[in-house]
């Protein structure tokens, strides 16, 4: 992205509470990622990090205030419109990974390819087809092949989180959201899980929100930002 790029997230002004909750979850005056810019985000259990990324990637609205990606403020969408948004730009990596339990791993990654012509034509773009891209970041996640082809239900959670990796990768969005997305893996492929992610995000120049628990990894980012720097709630910001 150029100097002049948007920023990848630009939150303003922001209040969230859960319907029901006697005090907001999280009150922002802002935070905001510059287009490519990889960034840690930490927290105690319960403080709002899920929270946080399911606002920018416009799964919930607040109650004030403004999310904005690439310069496009989510509230300004309708439902269709703003699904159609997250499909082309948005690559998200859940703790509950949702995936498709009866499609095979393959027809998983797929998914926003399907969904997001843009998605599509990026790959072809790249010379290769959505096909072939599934199963090179399939092999770059350390996923035996013939996995590909059995339904995600039958995979174990660790292959189901790199299933997840690939899907969110696939057609390279410009921000990637990802909640914890090494807690089910061994040592040794949390570091080449991170290891690509960081090196797909740094090749289609994507920006990366990132949250964890597990502070070792934080050294590989751009930044890293305690949401208690940033949030008010809690004695915050
Ligand atoms: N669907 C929901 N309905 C009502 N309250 C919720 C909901 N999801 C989360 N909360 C509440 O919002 C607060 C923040 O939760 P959130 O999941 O964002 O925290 P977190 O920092 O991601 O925690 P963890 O590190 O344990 O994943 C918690 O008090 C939680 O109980």
């Amino acid at each position: 992205m150029s100097a002049l790029a948007p920023p990848a997230v630009d939150l303003q002004g922001i209040r969230f509470a859960w319907p029901g909750a006697a005090a907001p979850c999280l009150e922002m005056a802002a935070f905001a990622l510059a287009a490519g810019e990889r960034v840690f985000l930490h927290g105690p259990s319960g403080s709002g990090k899920t929270t946080l990324l399911s606002l920018v990637g416009g799964v919930l609205d607040p109650q004030a205030g403004r999310v904005a990606v690439h310069g496009q403020v989510l509230g300004e969408l309708r439902a269709g419109a703003r699904d159609r948004f997250r499909a082309h730009h948005i690559g998200f990596v859940f703790q509950l990974f949702n995936l498709i339990p009866y499609l095979s791993a393959r027809d998983n990654i797929l998914l926003p390819c399907r969904f997001s012509a843009l998605r599509r034509a990026r790959v072809q773009e790249a010379g290769t087809t959505p096909s072939a891209e599934a199963a090179r970041l399939a092999q770059r996640l350390d996923l035996d092949a013939a996995l590909l082809d059995r339904p995600a239900a039958e995979l174990s959670v660790g292959q189901q989180q790199r299933v997840a990796a690939a899907r969110a990768l696939i057609g390279r969005p410009s921000l990637v959201i990802a909640d914890e997305p090494t807690s089910a893996l061994d040592a040794d492929r949390q570091r080449g899980f991170l290891d690509l992610l960081l090196a797909e995000c740094a090749d289609a120049r994507a920006a990366l929100l990132f949250v964890s628990h597990d502070a070792r990894l934080a050294e590989h980012f751009d930044r890293r930002v305690a949401l208690g720097e940033i949030n008010r709630v809690g004695g915050g910001a």
